[in-house]
């Protein structure tokens, strides 16, 4: 089954095309790789389908079913998402952050519990429950970011360069668990500008350039591509 599918979708902001007639599938419980140079249109892709931007024409369908246009509600209920820079609530705690996200998802306590216990202990973060992001470094805000993103079981996950700011020891605890996440059917999509960090997690990749699809293709593919088009160029 398809987890994710992008039909010619096109994004515009005054009138600019940031997106032009992108369509791309990703299988269910697969990672798909989103790379391209710095303003190719990775986040734009990403905004768009959680519908933070307005897309102007095209359809973006979750497990063949749920389609954005005519259900948002139910769509974004499908959706978690992990962005680039930390979102986090300066009036919050940490702990209230899981709570919240736990509340928007309809997470039952108990499992909430459970997952944060876990995730806290991976990430080394037990000791900055009461804390408030203000007090928290860079990474351990990243980190914050990274369980909110990770605590629903939803059927997508839009991660934008997940390894940004991690030290080591997160980074490969997260591919741990995005693995684990596309194992259990979840579908991912991320971004990365370190392809040789993800090879081993995703199976296809598709590559922006100037908001188009340049090209597209099984991961052990790309180097072969990549030396191709840079010797054409
Ligand atoms: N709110 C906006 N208004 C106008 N232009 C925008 C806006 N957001 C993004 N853009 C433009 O859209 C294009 C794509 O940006 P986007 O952030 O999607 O790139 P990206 O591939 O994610 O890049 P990076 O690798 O640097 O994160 C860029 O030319 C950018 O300037």
């Amino acid at each position: 089954m398809k987890g994710l599918q992008i039909q010619e979708l096109t994004t515009k902001i005054r009138n600019i095309k940031l997106l032009d007639c992108v369509s791309l599938e990703v299988e269910s419980g697969t990672i798909m790789a989103l790379v391209g140079h710095n303003g190719a249109g990775k986040s734009t892709l990403m905004k768009t389908i959680l519908g933070m931007l307005e897309k102007s024409s095209g359809k973006i369908i979750i497990n063949e079913k749920v389609d954005q246009d005519e259900s948002f509600i139910d769509f974004k209920e499908l959706i978690s998402y992990l962005p680039e820079e930390p979102l986090l609530l300066t009036e919050l705690t940490v702990m209230q952050h899981f709570q919240l996200y736990g509340k928007s998802y309809q997470i039952e306590e108990s499992e909430l519990l459970t997952k944060v216990n876990r995730l806290l202990e991976g990430f080394e973060l037990r000791d900055k429950l009461n804390e408030y992001p203000e007090s928290l470094s860079k990474g351990m805000r990243q980190k914050v970011q990274t369980i909110c993103a990770l605590l629903p079981d939803v059927p997508i996950l839009l991660i934008d360069e997940p390894f940004m700011g991690l030290d080591i020891y997160a980074i490969e605890y997260l591919e741990t668990l995005i693995r684990e996440k596309a194992q259990n059917g979840t579908t991912i999509l991320l971004t990365t500008h370190q392809l040789d960090r993800v090879k081993n997690m995703a199976g296809h990749y598709v590559m922006l350039q100037h908001g188009k699809v340049l090209n597209e293709g099984s991961i052990e593919d790309f180097d072969t591509i990549k030396r191709r088009s840079d010797d054409d160029s």
